[in-house]
């Protein structure tokens, strides 16, 4: 097991119907401002049984932070917050207006040019830990775990940049399985193959003789195979529902990737094509990991053969097969809750492979992978076989 440190600030809330409980979460006498997005939060009510929770604080709201949030609207949330000296933000949305007030929690008391923050990688920010907003966060849609990590992705230019600091962990996290019901049937399959993928890019790498690591990991992986097609089809069967949405928050909340190598191949080029093309950040995952893994198969031999065995049963045949049959199981799984799994089944020409080169080339994505040895010829040779 590779050296760790490992802190978790966040305080997690679950089950149903705590909204009422934001009345110990938040700060008295806070200064709050709401952040969310396309008003699915005000259609179902939640906006407002949140804002009774918040009692008479006095209370601010900002709406329009659109999917894949994007660097100018949510500089127009900065602004807000800016003026109206706001000490608490709150979002209540999906990984996009997650993600985003964590970015308006650096950018509002950050001095400099706020562009800035999007150019340091996997790096945490440079900013005074003082100088952070503090944060909480409703979780409307179970995908990304932003709602318990320190990461967020602004989108910029044309290109989608990680962003992350140890202050926007947000202080608590109220997930409440029954606000999800009211996603469409897609969002809820994009969310198990996020959640499914996230696990994948700290697990199908390198062995380190993770053991608890490695078990949580295909745990979680059994678990959204057993419940994905279940809570796609079922959308108010609430038992389906909070195993999704657990799994999706354990998934990115740090614990299964202590001590272990991670990836991120399947995200950095999915990266690009949602940038370019606007495709649904899980959707570019289906389409992008089968392919990654049939590449990469002899640098991830000894993990795709334990992820066989232990996550999909898979014991007979030569190491080879046991590996193609469990890639070929993982990508019907992912046709079976509703992705598309080719490139070209969302419209992107075999041609328009070299767009997505050049982005990479020009964000600098040339040395991907656990080891940093996967250039821009291997990531084409992905593509390809992607289509
Ligand atoms: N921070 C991280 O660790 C992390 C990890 C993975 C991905 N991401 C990023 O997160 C973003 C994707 O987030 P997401 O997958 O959660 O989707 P999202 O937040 O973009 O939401 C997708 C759509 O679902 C709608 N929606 C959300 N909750 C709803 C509800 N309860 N009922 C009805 N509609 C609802 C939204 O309005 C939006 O239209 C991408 O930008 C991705 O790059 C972040």
């Amino acid at each position: 097991m590779l050296n760790f440190n490992y802190r978790n600030p966040t305080h997690v809330v679950f089950g149903k119907d705590r909204i009422a409980e934001l009345d110990q979460l938040v700060p008295a006498n806070a200064r709050v401002l709401i952040t969310y997005g396309g008003g699915s939060v005000k259609r179902f009510g939640t906006l407002d049984k949140v804002k009774a929770a918040l009692g008479n604080r006095i209370v601010f709201e900002f709406a329009g932070i659109e999917a894949n949030p994007k660097y100018d609207t949510l500089m127009q949330a900065v602004e807000v917050a800016r003026k109206e000296n706001i000490d608490f933000l709150l979002a209540v949305g999906g990984g996009s207006v997650m993600d985003g007030t964590k970015f308006i929690a650096l950018a509002t008391q950050f001095e400099g040019d706020t562009t800035s923050l999007l150019y340091h990688g996997f790096a945490p920010v440079p900013v005074a830990d003082d100088k952070v907003i503090p944060l909480g966060v409703i979780a409307t849609l179970p995908a990304t775990g932003s709602e318990m990590n320190a990461f967020a992705v602004v989108s910029y230019q044309g290109g989608k940049f990680p962003v992350n600091h140890p202050n926007v962990y947000p202080t608590f996290a109220m997930l409440d399985p029954e606000l999800t019901f009211s996603l469409p049937k897609i969002q809820v399959a994009n969310g198990v193959v996020d959640a499914f993928v996230h696990v994948i890019e700290q697990y199908a790498t390198y062995p380190v003789d993770g053991r608890v690591q490695d078990r949580m990991a295909e745990g979680i992986m059994r678990t959204l195979i057993e419940i994905g097609p279940i809570t796609v089809a079922e959308p108010t069967n609430y038992q389906a529902r909070a195993n999704l949405m657990w799994s999706a928050t354990s998934a990115l909340n740090g614990m299964i990737g202590v001590g272990v190598p991670f990836d991120w191949t399947t995200h950095m080029i999915g990266h690009e094509l949602t940038a370019i093309f606007g495709i649904d950040h899980a959707q570019t995952l289906a389409a992008v990991l089968p392919s990654v893994w049939r590449v990469r198969k002899p640098q991830k031999h000894a993990k795709l053969l334990q992820f066989a065995e232990r996550v999909w049963d898979i014991t007979e045949g030569d190491d080879d097969s046991r590996i193609n049959q469990a890639i070929d199981k993982t990508e019907a799984f992912f046709q079976q809750v509703g992705l598309k799994t080719r490139l070209r089944d969302y419209g992107i020409d075999k041609a328009q492979i070299d767009d997505v080169i050049a982005a990479l080339a020009a964000h600098g994505m040339t040395a991907l992978s656990e080891t940093g040895d996967l250039g821009l010829d291997i990531s084409r040779e992905i593509l390809e076989k992607a289509w």
